[in-house]
């Protein structure tokens, strides 16, 4: 910390009674010069001191505006209802609240209409205006219109495409089949298993062979990124699809949504709530949906609440495992197929070796082997090289993130 200068020393007035008249006059003079001098540069520093007294408030009341701008930085969503005299009425999204408010000085009344969507602030203070709800779909949902992925493409888990299959191909293609044996076909499809395993490919590929779109739409995102508008663009999503039909609405991460109910009663959970009653009311209309078929992901099978379970919404429950040593090899030829592979490089060990691993860590380590051998100026790719991304890739696991995808607490 640093220290104020001290004090210009007091000046002493020394006067001898020895001395003349003149001198006294003399002594005094100077004192009196000597004080003048040192009331200057009080005066001095006094000003130095108000001035950095004032760049200090100056700089308090900075940090006080960015405080506030950080404290209001996240925005509540509603839609206008009402422009009246007295300021807007608006209804807030997830509670349904009526506020009669007003809109920030920057907006301009005049580009304000009844069933505009606008962010709020804290105090319900409309802040802007935002783009319609295409845009917010746009943004939300990967739609795919025909998927190229096919079932060729995913090795290792043959039970689980034909278990697919069934469930989501024949009720699009022979409808009239459930229709005559007398039974519903299973309304939602539920892939569960570890991370990179091919689930989002197994949706892809039953897409492809339908024919059919493809919509994917990430828990996640619908819960931490849309705050306030989870069951809104849940709505959006079955509207979409059935602008779509056939499609494949594909729902990522599930477990976002849908997790077991908590005691806490905080409003994320509200939100995660009524997401997830949006979604359950959406299957439970499905019946008359046509064309839609709905799978949904997740790795936390163990997290779900089973009211998503329930027969007429996921009730065809399918594992995806880490592939098993076949697997693993069949994984290898689909991911280096396309690869210039020379002759020393034994597929059948490597599968041996890749315990473990997942899907994607295996076409990571394709990907891996083919770096070195690029690195290395070379465009066909050795046993070397994959020896080398089998021991990069080890590295990583034994840093504690798995083979790449990283899985440490899975349970289901
Ligand atoms: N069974 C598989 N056969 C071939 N490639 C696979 C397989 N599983 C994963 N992969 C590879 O890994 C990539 C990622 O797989 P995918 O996104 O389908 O996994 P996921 O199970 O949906 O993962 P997550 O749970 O992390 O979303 C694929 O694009 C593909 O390259």
């Amino acid at each position: 910390m640093s220290r104020s200068p001290s004090l210009p020393e007091r000046p002493h007035l020394d006067l001898d009674p020895e001395m003349s008249d003149a001198e006294r006059l003399s002594a005094l003079r100077q004192h009196f010069e000597r004080m003048v001098d040192v009331n200057r540069e009080l005066d001095q520093r006094l000003q130095n001191a108000d001035d950095r007294h004032a760049e200090l408030v100056d700089e308090v009341d900075q940090m006080k505006a960015r405080n506030e701008a950080l404290k209001t930085a996240s925005y509540y969503i509603a839609t206008v209802e009402e422009l009246t005299d007295d300021g807007v009425i608006i209804k807030q999204h997830g509670n349904n609240q009526e506020v009669l408010t007003e809109f920030a000085p920057s907006l301009n009344i005049d580009d304000i209409e009844p069933g505009d969507r606008v962010a709020i602030n804290d105090s319900f203070a409309v802040q802007t205006v935002l783009d319609d709800e295409t845009d917010a779909r746009a943004q939300a949902m990967e739609v795919v219109e025909s998927p190229t992925v096919t079932y060729d493409d995913i090795g290792g888990i043959d039970e689980q495409v034909r278990e697919v299959r069934e469930a989501v191909e024949q009720p699009l293609e022979n409808p009239e089949m459930f229709e005559e044996v007398g039974i519903d076909p299973p309304a939602g499809v539920l892939l569960y298993g570890p991370p990179g395993t091919g689930k989002t490919m197994l949706a892809k590929a039953v897409a492809n062979e339908t024919n059919a779109s493809f919509i994917k739409m990430a828990g996640s995102e619908l819960v931490q990124k849309f705050i306030g508008e989870g069951a809104r663009l849940v709505r959006d999503l079955f509207k979409l699809a059935a602008e779509r039909e056939p499609v494949v609405i594909f729902i990522d991460e599930i477990d976002a949504v849908a997790s077991k109910r908590t005691d806490s009663k905080t409003s994320g959970d509200a939100e995660v709530q009524r997401t997830m009653m949006q979604l359950l009311s959406e299957m439970d209309g499905f019946d008359d949906r046509g064309d839609i078929r709905i799978i949904a992901a997740t790795n936390r099978f163990d997290m779900l609440d089973e009211a998503i379970l329930r027969p007429g919404r996921f009730d065809r429950l399918i594992e995806v495992p880490k592939p098993a040593v076949e697997g693993r090899r069949r994984i290898l030829d689909i991911h280096t197929r396309d690869m210039n592979v020379a002759d020393d490089v034994d597929l059948d060990a490597l599968a041996e070796e890749l315990d473990d691993y997942s899907g994607a860590d295996i076409a990571s380590l394709t990907t891996e082997a083919g770096m070195f051998a690029i690195r290395d100026g070379r465009t066909v790719v050795t046993g070397a090289d994959f020896d080398a991304a089998h021991e990069k890739l080890s590295n990583v696991e034994e840093s504690g993130t798995g083979p790449i995808s990283g899985f440490t607490d899975y349970q289901y």
